[in-house]
C-alpha cells in the first residue's frame, strides 16, 4: 500500500513536513503507507512525497530538516522555481501551475510507480497564499486528469482572519476547484490550532511548527494503522485474512462480535464520510492535548474524551447567523436551523488508540439528531490498541458536518465584499481571471453552503 502526499507552497511544505514526523514518531514500526524502506541499510526511509514550490528557500529547509532525523524525502522529490506568487491565485492557477505540470508529474508518476499497491493522494496547501492555493489547485486538475479513478484528500489550511489582505478571494477561488477534484477536503483552521497552542499547551506565542505539529498529530492519528469495525448486523462470515473476530460494546452495554478489518487510510476514510457528492468538507478534532513539559502519558476515560469530542458538535449561534446571512436564507430556516442544538453530520468516523479502544462505548455519537434520516451507517469506528506516541487513549473525531463550512459563510461574505468594489480584481485580471470566473466561483461555494444548511 502506499499514499503519496503533495504538498505545495510555504504552508503545504511545512505541515507536510510536521506530518511525516508525526507519522514516523508516534508509532512504534515503520508505516509502508507513507515511507519507503530504504535499499540499503544504512540509508533512512523515504517518504512518499512531492515537495512543490514557487520558491526554492522553504522546500530546502524543510529537505534539510527531515534530513537531520530518522526518515528523509527523496533525493529528486521535490520541484521549485524561482519566482514565487505573491499571494495571487491567478499567478499560481493561470501562470506558474501550467509551467511546473511536467517536472512535478514526472516526480508523481516515479513516487507513485514505486508503490507496490497505489491508494491515492494527500494533497497538502493553505488556501490564503498564491502557491498552496493557486499551484495546487492547478496540479490537483492534473492529478485527478492522469489518476482519475484515485482517491484524492485535500488538507486545505484555513487562514486565521488578517494573514493576507486577498484571503477571501484565494480561499474561494480554491474551495470552488476543490469541491469538484477532491473527494474529500480537510479544513485546518489556523485560528483553533493557536487557540489550542496557547489555551491547552500553554504557549504563549505559537510558531508555525507548534501549530503544525498539533495539526499534524490529529491527522496522524487517522491516517496511522487501525481496524475498522463493522456493526455487528453487517458482520457476515470472515471471507478474508484481513478479517477477525473482536469484541465490542453494543448500546446496551453487552459485548458483541463485530467484523473487523484493516482500516485502509485514505479509501476507507473517504468512501465512509464522504457518502454523498454535494458534501465534502471534513472537520478534524482531537483529544486530549497535553503539553510536552508534562511527564505524565496517563489521560481521562475513553467516555471524558468523547464528552469532550461531542461537546465540539453543538452549533454556535453566532457562526449560524453569520453563514446563513451571507446565503440570504429565510428567516424560517434560520430559526429552525438555530433551534437545532447539535450540529448535522452526513457521517462521523471515530478513531481510537490505545488501551481498551475496540471496546470503548461510543453510543454518545450513535444520536439520530446528528444525522439526517437518508445517512445509512453514519458512525464509523477505528481503533488500534497500540497507544499515539504518549498518550495511552487518544480519540480523533473526522466530521463531514455543518460546522466545517461556517468559516466558508464568512470567506464568502468578505470575499463579496471586497468584490463588490473591485477591490484587487485587475492583480488577477493580469493573469487572464475574468469577473465572471469570481462569479462563478463565489457561486459554486454558495451552493455547497445551502447544501450543508439543508442537512
Ligand atoms: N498552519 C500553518 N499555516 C501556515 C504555514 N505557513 C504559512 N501558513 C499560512 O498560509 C497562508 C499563506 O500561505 P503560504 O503557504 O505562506 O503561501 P504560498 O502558498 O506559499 O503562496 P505565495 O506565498 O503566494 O507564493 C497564511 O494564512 C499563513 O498563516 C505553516 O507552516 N503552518
Amino acid at each position: 500500500m502506499g499514499v503519496v502526499v503533495v504538498q505545495v507552497g510555504q504552508g503545504g511544505n511545512q505541515f507536510g513536513l510536521s506530518l511525516f514526523e508525526a507519522l514516523f514518531s508516534l508509532t512504534t514500526s515503520l508505516v509502508p503507507d507513507f515511507f519507503r524502506e530504504p535499499r540499503r541499510s544504512a540509508d533512512l526511509p523515504r517518504a512518499r512525497a512531492v515537495l512543490v514550490d514557487t520558491e526554492p528557500k522553504v522546500v530546502a529547509g524543510v529537505k534539510r530538516r527531515s534530513a537531520a532525523g530518522f526518515w528523509t524525502y527523496g533525493l529528486h522529490s521535490s520541484f521549485t522555481q524561482e519566482s514565487g506568487s505573491g499571494n495571487n491565485w491567478a499567478k499560481g492557477f493561470c501562470k506558474l501551475g501550467p509551467s511546473c505540470q511536467d517536472s512535478v508529474m514526472d516526480i508523481v508518476r516515479r513516487e507513485v510507480e514505486m508503490c507496490d499497491i497505489f491508494s491515492g493522494f494527500i494533497t497538502s496547501q493553505s488556501l490564503a497564499g498564491g502557491t498552496g492555493a493557486g499551484v495546487g489547485s492547478y496540479l490537483l486538475e492534473v492529478l485527478k486528469d492522469e489518476y482519475p479513478s484515485c482517491h484524492i484528500l485535500s488538507h486545505c489550511i484555513w487562514p486565521a482572519e488578517g494573514e493576507v489582505i486577498v484571503q477571501y478571494y484565494n480561499v474561494l477561488l480554491s474551495l470552488a476547484h476543490l469541491q469538484d477534484l477532491s473527494d474529500g477536503l480537510l479544513l485546518m483552521k489556523n485560528e483553533a490550532l493557536m487557540s489550542t497552542c496557547k489555551k491547552v499547551l500553554g504557549i504563549q506565542r505559537p510558531s508555525f511548527d507548534d501549530m503544525n505539529e498539533v495539526g499534524a498529530r490529529a491527522l496522524a492519528s487517522v491516517l496511522l494503522p487501525a481496524y475498522h469495525h463493522s456493526r455487528p448486523t453487517l458482520a457476515g462470515p470472515m471471507q478474508n485474512s484481513r478479517k477477525a473476530v473482536c469484541k465490542i460494546k453494543s448500546t446496551d452495554s453487552q459485548l458483541q462480535p463485530v467484523s473487523c478489518t484493516r482500516f485502509r487510510p485514505l479509501s476507507d476514510l473517504l468512501t465512509g464520510l464522504c457518502v454523498h457528492p454535494k458534501y465534502r468538507m471534513l472537520g478534524l478534532r482531537a483529544t486530549p492535548q497535553i503539553p510536552t513539559s508534562f511527564d505524565s502519558v496517563l489521560s481521562d476515560s475513553w467516555k471524558s474524551h468523547f464528552k469532550q469530542l461531542k461537546q465540539t458538535l453543538y452549533i454556535e449561534p453566532s457562526k449560524t447567523i453569520e453563514s446563513e446571512s451571507s446565503l440570504r436564507t429565510s428567516r424560517s430556516k434560520l430559526e429552525h436551523n438555530l433551534q437545532r442544538k447539535v450540529d448535522r453530520c452526513v457521517a462521523n468516523l471515530l478513531v481510537l488508540r490505545g488501551k481498551d479502544a475496540s471496546e470503548a462505548d461510543i453510543s454518545l455519537f450513535d444520536d439520530k439528531a446528528l444525522y439526517p434520516s437518508w445517512s445509512k451507517d453514519p458512525l464509523k469506528l477505528a481503533s488500534s490498541s497500540i497507544p499515539l506516541g504518549r498518550y495511552d487513549k487518544f480519540a480523533s473525531l473526522l466530521s463531514n458536518c455543518h460546522s466545517a463550512i461556517a468559516p466558508a459563510g464568512h470567506a464568502l461574505s468578505r470575499a463579496q465584499t471586497m468584490y463588490a468594489s473591485k477591490a484587487y480584481i485587475h492583480h488577477y485580471a493580469k493573469y487572464g481571471l475574468s469577473l465572471d470566473d469570481f462569479g462563478t466561483s463565489f457561486a459554486a461555494v454558495q451552493d455547497v453552503l445551502s447544501d450543508y444548511m439543508d442537512l
